[in-house]
């Protein structure tokens, strides 16, 4: 993987939350999911993001992602501000310029694994790069596998799928919801450890929600939420590093 990433901005940041706030419902029944949150995520950098349950992490994913508006603040991905979007733009520019790998995979089961990964390409009408294509599934170690279908291929290798589709657009930032958390142990460390290369050698980059602290360890840096709020970062994280923070921050 010696290519780099399409620089679609020049922000030294890849994603910036100013003062984002998310409050579910109204009066009596209102939940405040996030709660002033500002936070940037460098380029070519690698973020876990860990807390107790209903700390906030997947609210926090989602409104970055442009999946979700908050209800206050503002969302930067590169020099586009996400809250200002109307929805046509949004879906424009979650669809180019942002990677999706959710825990469940999401691939399309009638589809080979070659049409899977290029399908954000044909929804955006834009052509295959069938170098980058080959490079993208050498790398993820299913160049082998093109014509396959997805019941056709472990869960591991789903997932390694679904991280070739996060990356066929070279968007600005891959997001990852619980990536490892329907695999078992070897899989999971190796989705993780292509996450670390997508990094490294393509300099991507990676936001990761996660409960897994061993998961967590291979980001650059994990940022702790709680109650809704940033509670702490820790830069080359450990293990048990991590699972020392989240028994402090309650239980998870
Ligand atoms: N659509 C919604 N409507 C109302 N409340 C919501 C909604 N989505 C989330 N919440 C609430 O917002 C808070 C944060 O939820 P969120 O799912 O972001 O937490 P989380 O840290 O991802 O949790 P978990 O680890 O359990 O997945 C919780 O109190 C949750 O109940």
């Amino acid at each position: 993987m010696a290519f780099a990433v399409r620089r679609a901005t020049s922000t030294n940041y890849s994603i910036r939350l100013d003062s984002v706030s998310k409050v579910y419902g109204s009066s009596g029944s209102a939940v405040r999911a996030l709660d002033a949150v500002s936070i940037e995520l460098r380029r070519g950098t690698f973020t876990a993001v860990m807390g107790p349950s209903g700390s906030g992490k997947s609210t926090f994913l989602n409104c970055a992602a442009g999946l979700d508006r908050p209800t206050s603040g503002a969302v930067w991905l590169g020099d586009v501000e996400l809250s200002k979007l109307g929805e046509v733009e949004l879906t424009e520019v979650r669809r180019e310029r942002i990677g999706f790998i959710f825990q469940a995979y999401n691939l399309l089961g009638s589809l080979t694994v070659e049409e899977n990964v290029t399908l954000p390409l044909r929804l955006a009408d834009r052509k295959t790069d069938k170098a980058f294509l080959r490079e993208v599934l050498t790398a993820v170690g299913l160049g082998e596998h093109m014509k396959r279908r997805p019941s056709e291929l472990s869960g591991g290798q789903q997932q390694r799928v679904a991280v070739a589709r996060a990356l066929i657009t070279h968007p600005d930032v891959v997001v990852a919801d619980e990536p490892t958390g329907a695999l078992d142990s070897r899989s999971s460390k190796q989705v993780l450890e292509l996450l670390r290369q997508v990094v490294d050698n393509m300099g991507q980059t990676v936001l990761m929600v996660t409960h897994d602290p061993v998961a967590a360890s291979h980001a650059d840096s994990v940022v702790f939420l709680a109650d809704g709020r940033l509670a702490g970062e820790m830069t080359r994280p450990t293990p048990d590093q991590v699972a020392a923070r989240m028994t402090h921050l309650g239980e998870w």
